[in-house]
């Protein structure tokens, strides 16, 4: 699994004639696990939807190692690498564990729900192939001994380990985390940590976004903050966390939770 650059440059969007996000500039190195916080409202998942392509530029560019993307469909940029886990991603509560898997891996493959449905020869195979891979991936976050039950029984930590699971399966060399760790209670958060720390330590280019700062803070290499759409500040955890501007802008917030 090895990791993309990532570089965003100008990126604005508005909505409604306020901005989410303004002339945004990050550049991310192949393996790196960056961490983009700010207060609420920040333009923090509007910038995951305009790298993941979910929200189109008003204006700027992605580069994907280089390459421009943001003209691409999601679609497209899944095939590429780009993988996003936003917030409350769904799962199919009645499918199983090893199904919830193999749904994400049908979209990052050719033979989608069509060849599936209309059960071409191609598909068994194929199908033989991603439970495989779908399995491989459960494994990898610690779900193996749970492939068959269904999702909604599993606890949530699991249901986010879940996520992250159908995520790998497609094979991502970028991927976007949306508050992962949300809800989550101290052991699960651990988990999910050390699984996170894992990953980056294979190689895979990371963008992550968390409102616990405690816990980004142990895990990026490097911290880019958002306020009102803006990037204020860059740096490591340390400089981040000393920064006046940074301590402002969440003072200014009523979550209140920077250092
Ligand atoms: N689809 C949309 N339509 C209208 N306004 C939107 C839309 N998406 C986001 N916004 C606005 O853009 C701004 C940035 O929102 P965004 O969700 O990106 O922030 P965030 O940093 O992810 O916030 P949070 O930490 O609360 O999730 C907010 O003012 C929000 O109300």
């Amino acid at each position: 699994m090895m990791g993309v650059s990532i570089s965003v440059a100008g990126a604005s969007r508005a909505f409604g004639g306020v901005y989410a996000v303004r002339e945004v500039g990050l550049d991310v190195p192949p393996g790196e696990l960056r961490a983009v916080i700010g207060p609420n409202g920040a333009g923090k998942s509007t910038l995951f939807a305009l790298i993941g392509g979910q929200l189109a530029l008003d204006a700027g560019t992605v580069r994907l190692d280089g390459a421009r993307i943001d003209r691409l469909p999601a679609h497209r940029r899944a095939r590429l690498g780009v993988s996003v886990v936003f917030q409350g991603a769904r799962i199919f509560p009645r499918m199983t564990a090893l199904e919830n898997v193999m749904v994400g891996a049908h979209t990052a493959t050719r033979s989608g729900f069509l060849t599936a449905a209309l059960r071409l020869p191609a598909h068994a195979r194929s199908e033989r192939l991603i439970a495989s891979r779908a399995r491989a991936s459960l494994d990898r976050v610690g779900l193996a001994q749970w492939a068959d039950r269904p999702a909604e029984s599993l606890p949530l930590g699991q249901q986010r380990a879940l996520q992250l699971a159908r995520a790998l399966c497609g094979r991502p060399r970028l991927l976007l985390l949306d508050e992962p760790a949300s809800g989550l209670r101290t052991g699960e958060r651990e988990h999910l940590a050390a699984l996170l720390a894992e990953l980056r330590s294979e190689g895979l280019t990371m963008l992550l976004v968390e409102h616990d700062v405690g816990f980004v803070m142990r895990l990026a290499d490097r911290v880019t903050v958002l306020d009102l759409g803006r990037v204020i500040a860059e740096g490591s955890p340390a400089e981040v966390r000393a920064d006046p501007a940074v301590i402002a802008a969440y003072l200014g917030d009523h979550q209140g939770s920077a250092a």
